[in-house]
């Protein structure tokens, strides 16, 4: 198993063929990616350079870290108003985009500004098993930087939300898996933001419940100035999005009308 993830040291800005040109902001920018680069630093990996089992095990220092550079001069503008949606095959770097716009991963190289603090809903909140639901929400909410007077007020929707009744004061390792993710959503979505970047992973949990998540992230975009959403349903990107970024390796492939650019990438792909 790969270790934690580590973040890549600087490297010298230098020059790269590749790096787009520099962004044009445009009319109230949201959230400006300018020449993105970020590299996860994988300590610990496996590494096979070719080099005898003897002479690996006889190498002085530290094993050799493999380095993952996952997005490679990103640059676009999203505006006020708009919603984006991010398509790309599995591995493209989509993930990591709307880590680093969250503020979660360091880039190596290139910046991310953004007008406010963006939320990402994701289904990965780190919530503790061996704590009760009711103490999850107020550290998940905390977590999220939502002030102890926002989670008080916002408590008792969450709970009912969440469905989980009298379970919320019983341990997590307790739950189902459905009821755990139900519980994450719930956690996730409580927090309104201008600039909303939406996981398609949410969509979990039985058919009422992806009911009413679908119903609540309707409310969230409604309420947030700028939506991003990443999803393999190219459906839902057409339905939902009115400009998409097609992600290959990394790279923006395309960046236009959600009907031109899914149109596109279904001809590579379908
Ligand atoms: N924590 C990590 N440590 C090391 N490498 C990682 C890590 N997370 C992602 N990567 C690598 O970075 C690249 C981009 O991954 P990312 O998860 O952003 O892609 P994605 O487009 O979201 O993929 P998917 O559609 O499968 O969710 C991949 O090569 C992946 O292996």
């Amino acid at each position: 198993m790969p270790s934690d993830p580590e973040p890549a040291p600087r490297e010298d800005p230098g020059t790269d063929e590749h790096a787009a040109p520099p962004v044009h902001l445009g009319e109230d920018p949201m959230v400006v990616v300018d020449r993105l680069h970020v590299t996860y630093r994988v300590l610990g990996a496996d590494t096979d350079d070719g080099s005898s089992r003897v002479r690996r095990a006889l190498r002085r220092g530290r094993p050799r870290p493999r380095e993952v550079h996952a997005l490679r001069g990103v640059s676009f503008v999203l505006h006020r108003g708009e919603a984006v949606g991010v398509i790309g095959s599995n591995g493209s770097g989509k993930t990591t985009l709307l880590r680093s716009i969250a503020g979660l991963l360091p880039s190596d190289r290139g910046q991310v500004f953004t007008c406010g603090q963006p939320v990402l809903l994701g289904v990965n909140a780190a919530l503790m098993n061996d704590l009760t639901g009711e103490r999850n929400i107020v550290l998940g909410c905390l977590a999220m930087g939502m002030p102890l007077r926002e989670v008080r007020e916002k408590y008792d929707d969450v709970v009912e939300f969440s469905g989980l009744g009298k379970f919320v004061d019983m341990p997590m390792r307790t739950y189902s898996t459905g009821m755990a993710q139900r519980l994450r959503f719930a956690i996730a979505t409580a927090q309104t933001s201008e600039i909303l970047m939406i996981d398609e992973a949410l969509a979990t949990g039985d058919a009422r419940f992806r009911r009413r998540s679908e119903d609540r992230l309707k409310e969230l975009r409604d309420e947030a100035a700028t939506v991003v959403l990443v999803s393999h349903s190219l459906g839902t990107i057409e339905e939902t999005c009115d400009r998409t970024i097609w992600l290959d390796h990394g790279r923006v492939r395309m960046d236009g009308p959600s009907p031109d650019v899914v149109a596109a990438y279904r001809d590579e792909h379908e």
